[in-house]
């Protein structure tokens, strides 16, 4: 227990306390391409001040050197660079990469759907998933950009063009619909955030998003249920309301990002097990959209479940396991818009390959 709270404690208790130390050996180098918007920015921020980061390469069409200059002065171990198209490019930010974190893209502004993106940012990941597939063919992939239900298999088609795909490396993120499932939890329940750690499955849009109370032991009935499931549902709708027109999540998502990072970085040093959840705790099981075998025979590719995360990437792809009827429902109403979402992606990228 005791060991497991200092762990979990790792990037945000990182410049207090200066006994924790990422050796030569765990060297890491972490690329963060879009790194100069409004969640590129804040994730570089705490990717910087976490520990297990020995490397942090920033790209983005514009702006990443001085993003890259700005963070670099901050006063913890890893380097910094930024870099764009007219200099050292992609390739250079890539090479090396054991982490590839893709917030480029453009966010939503109020009335739009995640899918109404489809047509911008499929051919932003399409074309940064091959420069990933070419410079860093073995990383992780984390793919932030939306909608993410249609760019993760994207990007797996691109990887299989190029006859690299490894699906235990690919992650769409979903770390957020369960940071948002336990924060309203704890909202409704009066507990402490920090110790709920809601299961949501599916994929990362409306409907697709499934938050799983029952196995946490809760319980809400009417329209407090009702009320919870939508705002976990459409929590990203709620933010772009009130930005009015000015994008969609970007510090919450900041830290959702770091956090999955985090987890793959433990496992990826050997961490194992579930860590016990705390203020920006982040283990090495977490829900997470890939390459599945849990609901192929009905044609969905991808999904999001508990996946244990390792030195491989993708250790084991735990099932959904036991669910309330409503909670089924809410199941197969997913499966069916998640399935058109993943044929959207891949039948795009087929036609759309480009050389
Ligand atoms: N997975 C999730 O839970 C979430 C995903 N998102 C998605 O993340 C994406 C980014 O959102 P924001 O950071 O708010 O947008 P933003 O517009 O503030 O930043 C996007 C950045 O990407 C850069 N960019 C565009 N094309 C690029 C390219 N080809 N190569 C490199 N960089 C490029 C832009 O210059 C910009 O700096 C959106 O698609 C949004 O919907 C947002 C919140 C949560
Ligand atoms: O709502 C959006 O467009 C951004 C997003 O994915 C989220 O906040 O969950």
């Amino acid at each position: 227990m005791f060991a497991a709270r200092q762990a979990s404690q790792s990037v945000f208790g990182a410049v207090q306390r200066r006994t924790f130390s990422a050796t030569a050996s765990n060297a890491t180098k972490v690329a963060v391409l879009g790194a100069a918007g409004g969640i590129g920015q804040p994730l570089s921020l705490l990717l910087k001040l976490n520990p297990r980061v020995t490397e942090l390469a920033l790209y983005d069409i514009k702006g990443a050197p001085g993003v890259a200059a700005d963070i670099s002065h901050i006063n913890t171990k890893s380097t910094v660079k930024g870099y764009e198209p007219s200099g050292a490019g992609i390739k250079e930010c890539l090479t090396g990469a054991e982490i590839v974190l893709i917030p480029a893209g453009v966010p939503r502004k109020p009335g739009m759907t995640r899918d109404d993106l489809f047509n911008t940012n499929a051919s932003i990941v399409r074309d940064l998933a091959k420069a990933a597939a070419d410079a860093c063919p073995e990383a992780n992939i984390l793919v932030i950009a939306n909608p993410v239900n249609s760019t993760v298999p994207i990007t797996a088609e691109v990887f299989k063009s190029k006859g690299v795909y490894n699906p235990k490396r690919l992650f769409g993120v979903t770390t957020l619909d369960v940071v948002r499932a336990s924060r309203f939890i704890s909202q409704l329940k009066s507990t402490d955030p920090a110790t709920e750690n809601i299961t949501v499955v599916g994929g990362h849009s409306g409907a697709t998003i499934v938050p799983l109370l029952s196995q946490a032991g809760y319980t809400l009935e009417g329209a407090e249920r009702d009320e919870y499931i939508k705002r976990v549902q459409f929590g990203g709708d709620e933010v772009v309301q009130a930005k009015g027109g000015a994008g969609s999540a970007t510090l919450s998502m900041a830290m959702a990002g770091a956090r999955f990072a985090e987890s793959l970085l433990k496992a990826a040093q050997g961490q194992s097990g579930v860590v016990e959840p705390t203020y920006g705790q982040s283990g090495v099981v977490e829900p997470t959209y890939v390459d599945s075998p849990l609901y192929k025979d009905q044609g969905v590719t991808y999904f999001a479940s508990q996946v244990e995360l390792g030195p491989n990437g993708v250790e084991k792809i735990h099932p959904v396991g036991d669910m309330s009827e409503f909670e089924q429902g809410l199941l197969d109403v997913c499966l069916k818009d998640l399935k058109s979402n993943i044929e959207k992606g891949e039948k795009w990228v087929k036609e759309n390959m480009g050389n």
